[in-house]
């Protein structure tokens, strides 16, 4: 095993997965995502295994999703679902209290929503989607169905390989799985969504979307467009760019995998900057691995040898992050953190459907920014 001594990065590491099909390749790769886990939280991914025709036709119609007659928009707005899928205007947003400079649709795998009466409110998160009218933009469903399935696998493939980088068992990481290192699709529900960045107008703020950690497990990004914008936070609080590297995912780790492993595996605080004036808009579509709802992980922190536990000494302190959201992992059940975190994002949507956190987050209503609707 390396010592990963080089612990503050200034750039992003590049994993290839094709190196997976060789045993030598396969150990390569994986000595390789254990220094990118531990000292850096970012990495990209080449040659995944997710169909580049679906990449492709996906990439086509994301500007043509966005440019939708404005009422079919509006039909689907995420206001209408407890779920916080659908869409959202422009500017409708908030990270860290500010207004992001985004205008996107939410969208997730598919699954049945299993609330009943008496159960926790989070378990209302998990629900149907909202689609656009299948005649307006033919294929797309279907095409995104497809590629959300292929990630969906990849993020399965890639705990395994987290959890041999670790050296621990695949079974660890189960629990959070919903049971099963590798869970059968509807077990769980991925939230993904599609985004668009516009050029920030002269004197306009550039926060596409503010500093924060991801939740969950782990986040597959698909930078559609040729726009830089993407920023990482590196340990001396220093902003590194994650330029688009075509024919790659960005990888990054969510809060609850830095929880569960005891902060080996590193959640990273990470940006958006808005294109610059006159610039055409930047796209992009995150998928975010979700984990069991009922978790609470405080409860269920995995152990590890101390020669991997001590890996996390040669990257010295993490200094100063912009981020603060989901602390809360070690407290609560992990629906209830993400919950949490939708109800700050979009006060409109939590208004409407969780009126008593909604009073508990805004106790001074809703903040005049984020009343989009
Ligand atoms: O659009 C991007 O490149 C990143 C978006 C992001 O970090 C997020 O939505 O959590
Ligand atoms: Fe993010």
């Amino acid at each position: 095993m390396t010592d990963s001594s080089s612990s503050n990065f200034s750039s992003i590491p590049i994993l290839d997965w094709s190196l997976l099909s060789t045993t030598e390749g396969h150990a390569k790769f994986v000595e390789q995502l254990r220094h990118a886990l531990i000292n850096v939280g970012f990495l990209y991914l080449s040659h995944p295994p997710v169909a580049r025709e679906d990449v492709e036709a996906l990439v086509e119609y994301t500007p043509r999703l966005f440019d939708l007659p404005h009422e079919e928009k509006e039909r689907i707005l995420m206001a209408n679902s407890p779920h916080f899928f659908g869409y959202s205007r422009l500017g409708a947003e908030l990270t860290k209290g500010k207004t992001d400079q985004r205008e996107q649709f939410d969208f997730g795998t598919p699954y049945e929503n299993q609330w009943k009466p008496g159960d926790p409110e989070y378990l209302k998160l998990w629900g149907p989607l909202q689609w656009p009218p299948e005649e307006l933009l033919p294929g797309f469903k279907a095409t995104y169905l497809r590629y959300l399935d292929q990630v969906e696998q990849l993020s399965y493939d890639f705990i395994r390989l987290i959890a041999e980088a670790f050296e621990v068992p695949e079974e660890a990481f189960a629990p959070f799985l919903g049971g099963d290192a590798k869970p059968k699709p509807g077990v769980l529900q991925h939230r993904s969504k599609i985004v668009k960045y516009p050029a920030r107008k002269e004197g306009d703020s550039d926060q596409g979307v503010g500093p924060h950690f991801d939740g969950g497990f782990l986040t597959f990004l698909l930078q559609v467009s040729d726009h830089p914008g993407l920023q990482v936070q590196n340990l001396a609080g220093e902003w590194i760019d994650a330029p688009p590297v075509p024919g790659t995912f960005v990888i990054n780790l969510g809060k609850a995998l830095e929880t569960v492993t005891q902060g080996l595996a590193r959640a990273t605080s990470h940006r958006v900057l808005s294109p610059p004036p006159g610039s055409t808009p930047r796209y992009s579509i995150p998928f975010f691995q979700s984990i069991a709802q009922e978790i609470c992980i405080g409860d269920l922190v995995l152990d590890f040898k101390p020669e991997i536990l001590k890996l996390k000494d040669s990257r010295g302190q993490t200094g100063v992050v912009d981020s603060v959201n989901y602390q809360e992992y070690g407290q609560y059940p992990s629906g209830y953190v993400n919950l949490i975190g939708r109800v700050k994002s979009h006060p409109d949507v939590a208004e409407r459907h969780y009126p008593d956190m909604f009073k508990q987050f805004f106790p001074q209503g809703l903040p005049a920014q984020g009343s989009a609707y």
